[in-house]
């Protein structure tokens, strides 16, 4: 099986911690797949997360993004490689604050001449965009106005809307429903579930939330596979 995100032999340690937080062997995620990483907080779920978008660089082993091991690149390229191929939903969201609803959504298109070609592929990117919009249910009335005016969840739903335009190979989603309410909750996971199956784009998201982990194919305890997780609970 090919896969789009690997790691191998995968240490971190946060400058000046006394214990590395990620020592991983193995974590593969296969095209289409969706894996939804769970485990308790100070594991490491973000700090992993960041590693397989390129964010942070391994201190020993490899992180491979289709193909391209991102050690390798320069901040540049790796900045490219990311925008040109991966959807990110932080955790605080990143959306530029006086920017327009709408032109968030269409960032990764005026850095990525690729999320841009595949945002057009049927019709003009703003049509992806305000699509995308509407299946996260934001109403047209939001989207001139700037991201700070919006309430947490709402930004929570643009920035996911942004992370999908362009049809991304990787979704990265970092706790993206804990702002919202139960209704709106499962139809963000219907919007970003059925996007990411249409497109085939490999999703991992991490949650606390058990009673969504039923949505997803694949169910990774991080602590089962960070040794050392494990090892600072001891
Ligand atoms: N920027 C940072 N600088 C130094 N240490 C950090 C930084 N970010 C996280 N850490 C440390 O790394 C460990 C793992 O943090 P991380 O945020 O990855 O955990 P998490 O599993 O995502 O937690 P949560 O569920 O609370 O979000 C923690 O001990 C944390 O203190």
């Amino acid at each position: 099986m090919s896969f789009v995100l690997s790691a191998a032999a995968l240490r971190f340690c946060w400058p000046g911690a006394p214990h590395p937080c990620i020592d991983i062997e193995r974590f593969e995620v296969a095209a289409g797949e969706a894996v939804f990483l769970h485990g308790p907080s100070g594991c490491g779920k973000s700090t992993l997360l960041s590693l397989l978008a390129g964010v942070l660089i391994a201190d020993a082993g490899q992180v491979r993004l289709l193909g391209h091991d991102w050690a390798q690149l320069s901040g540049t390229a790796r900045d490219r490689t990311r925008v040109a191929h991966v959807g990110y939903i932080f955790q605080q969201f990143n959306l530029l604050p006086y920017l327009s609803v709408l032109d968030n959504v269409l960032l990764p298109c005026r850095f990525s001449a690729r999320r841009s070609a595949r945002a057009s592929r049927d019709g003009a990117a703003r049509e992806q965009a305000g699509e995308l919009l509407d299946r996260m249910g934001l109403e047209r009335s939001l989207w001139p106005r700037q991201a700070m005016q919006l309430s947490v969840g709402q930004q929570q739903r643009v920035a996911a809307a942004r992370a999908l335009i362009g049809h991304p190979e990787v979704v990265i989603a970092d706790e993206p429903t804990s702002a919202l309410d139960e209704d709106r909750r499962e139809a963000f996971l219907d919007v970003l579930l059925a996007a990411c199956e249409a497109n085939r784009s490999a999703l991992v998201f991490v949650s606390h939330d058990q009673r969504i982990a039923g949505r997803f194919s694949r169910h990774v305890l991080l602590p089962e596979i960070n040794r050392a997780a494990s090892e600072a609970s001891r």
